[in-house]
């Protein structure tokens, strides 16, 4: 599916209508906003599955929202995503089907690649990985020694590498905590020198996770963790079937790496890197939570895939997100996108989203490869909310930035917390509440005087407020949850890409760094080749020669 003959996005009537509503709002604040309707905080809370949205801390009005669904109508949004959920071509540069829905689809569903219902494998994948998974639970996974495995390492980077280490720090309090997990991204040797160094390779698994099986991080790490572990249990060749599964599209090379490809997991060309953590590279979460859980969080994403699908507009919360995205993106110039989760099992959530949304929608040429004159993508940022708060949350509140953020909290701390400690969530998720309001509502110099401020200080102790909020409240953070939030963002980011008119599913932009560091590697080790590289380059390439020795 492409869009050749769309009009330009900024040559619509709707954008032209949004442009014109975005004057008129001026500087209306949220104070008045609120002030006028009473019921504003209510009207403007949707309820998908587990989650509660309150979008009313937001700069606009029901008109806004209105013209932003029109718009959403005159891009094709409801199109493009059918055109997904059908498995259509609609990654037209990689000609590849975006079907990470499939991945979660029920056994019964029928969804065609080329013919093909594709929702057979997608189990028959799921139920090799569970049984898997409950075997090295259970101890019966034995290494090459007869130890039980014990350890488990996934190596692997970006997408291969991000969901699943995500993914294992948000449902810790899930996971069988006889077992460690570590995940190794880096090819900075120290990564993986630290993840294995108080290991014992007898009792340890090593899980490659590549799509591709060609990404040079993850086999220069891989092969790292061979040599550790043939050298640590003084064995050859033979022992890396009992030590390592391959996660991968590409069973050419994984054979070609020595991994019996009975011991490959695998998965297809129509799930993105940054959409395949609840593919068989989830593997390692699997093994930490069990095929229970991880099929409750498959489940937690179907909800919202089909709450994507059917809900109407007005109802349709990753629609309504994706769009407020493009409202400040477009009509007040703001650059990022701040992700505050008030949960430290969080922690890796908004690490996890730069790439989702980054590497998706940081584009700058549409579907048909005419540059863009609008923007796209944001900066997505953030950390757990309350250590921001002592860090960089100055910037957001009396800053000279537009940064509309995502607040993200839990009623509920989970099951197994020591006792001693349930009593903090209640601070914990009041500071949650006042974060909110204190950046829609502010606090006026008169106020501020009132409070018997020096005159001097009264500026400094100003907020101005309207500072735009999304809350997302939830009871707990369950497997379920985290996949209803992921699906949110998901669809969110698609939203976004199909009003852009950009193809938020291939990364061509990660290549070219790619290609150069293949140059470079070898002026810095065999120092031939460094009259071709430009003066600063160079340069810099000297000096790191020399301070190496070389
Ligand atoms: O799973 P692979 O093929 O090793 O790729 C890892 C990551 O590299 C990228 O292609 C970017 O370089 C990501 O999109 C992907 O998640």
């Amino acid at each position: 599916m492409t869009s050749e003959g769309r009009t330009r996005l900024n040559r619509l009537p709707e954008w032209a209508a949004l442009g014109k509503h975005r004057e008129q709002l001026g500087d209306t604040h949220l104070r008045e906003l609120f002030a006028a309707d009473p019921e504003r905080g209510t009207r403007h809370t949707l309820r998908v599955g587990d989650l509660l949205l309150d979008h009313s801390k937001h700069l606009v009005t029901d008109e806004t929202l209105t013209l932003l669904r029109e718009l959403a109508a005159a891009t094709g949004v409801a199109e493009l995503r059918d055109a997904m959920f059908r498995g259509e071509k609609i990654n037209t540069t990689e000609d590849r089907a975006v079907l990470h829905t499939a991945l979660r689809a029920p056994r019964g569903a029928v969804i065609e690649v080329d013919g093909e219902n594709v929702v057979p494998g997608v189990h028959a994948v799921l139920d090799k990985m569970g049984a898997f998974a409950d075997k090295v639970r259970a101890g019966a996974w034995t290494g090459h020694t007869g130890k039980p495995v014990k350890n488990i390492v996934n190596i692997g980077i970006g997408g291969s590498d991000l969901g699943p280490a995500m993914a294992y720090e948000v449902l810790r309090s899930y996971t069988q905590r006889d077992l460690t997990f570590r995940f190794v991204s880096n090819v900075d040797g120290a990564d993986l020198h630290e993840a294995v160094r108080d290991l014992d390779p007898a009792e340890t698994l090593f899980i490659v996770a590549s799509k591709t099986f060609t990404t040079i991080e993850t086999i220069t790490n891989a092969t790292s963790a061979r040599d550790w572990l043939l050298t640590g249990l003084g064995a050859g060749q033979e022992a890396v079937a009992k030590h390592f599964v391959a996660l991968s599209t590409n069973a050419e090379k994984v054979e070609e790496f020595g991994i019996d490809t009975a011991n490959m997991f695998e998965f297809w060309d129509w799930v993105g890197g940054r959409y395949s953590y609840d593919s068989a590279i989830g593997l390692s979460l699997m093994i930490a939570i069990g095929p229970e859980r991880f099929r409750e969080m498959l489940d937690g994403f179907h909800l919202v895939d089909e709450h994507f699908r059917t809900a109407p507009p007005e109802e349709n919360a990753p629609l309504l997100l994706g769009l407020l995205g493009v409202w400040y993106g477009a009509f007040f110039d703001a650059q990022s996108h701040a992700v505050l989760p008030y949960s430290h099992y969080l922690s890796k959530f908004t690490a996890y989203l730069q790439q989702l949304d980054m590497e998706s929608n940081g584009k700058s040429v549409d579907r048909e490869g005419n540059r863009v004159d609008w923007q796209t993508g944001p900066v997505v940022w953030g950390t757990p909310g309350t250590n921001g708060q002592h860090a960089y949350y100055q910037l957001i509140h009396q800053g000279t930035k537009v940064i509309p953020a995502d607040f993200i909290g839990f009623a509920r701390p989970v099951d197994d917390l020591l006792p001693g400690l349930v009593a903090q969530h209640d601070l914990l998720m009041a500071n949650f509440f006042a974060q909110t309001q204190a950046l829609a509502f502010g606090k006026t110099p008169d106020e501020v005087r009132a409070e018997g401020v020096a005159e001097e200080l009264v500026p400094h102790k100003t907020f101005q407020g309207n500072h735009p909020t999304t809350t997302i409240l939830a009871e707990a953070l369950t497997p379920s949850v985290l996949g209803q939030l992921i699906a949110l963002y998901e669809h969110k980011v698609f939203v976004q890409g199909a009003i852009w008119n950009i193809d938020s599913f291939d990364q061509w932009g990660v290549e070219l760094g790619k290609v150069l560091a293949k140059k470079i590697e070898p002026v810095l080790t065999e120092g031939e080749g460094a009259e071709q590289l430009d003066s600063s380059t160079a340069g810099l390439v000297a000096a790191y020669r020399s301070l190496r020795g070389r």
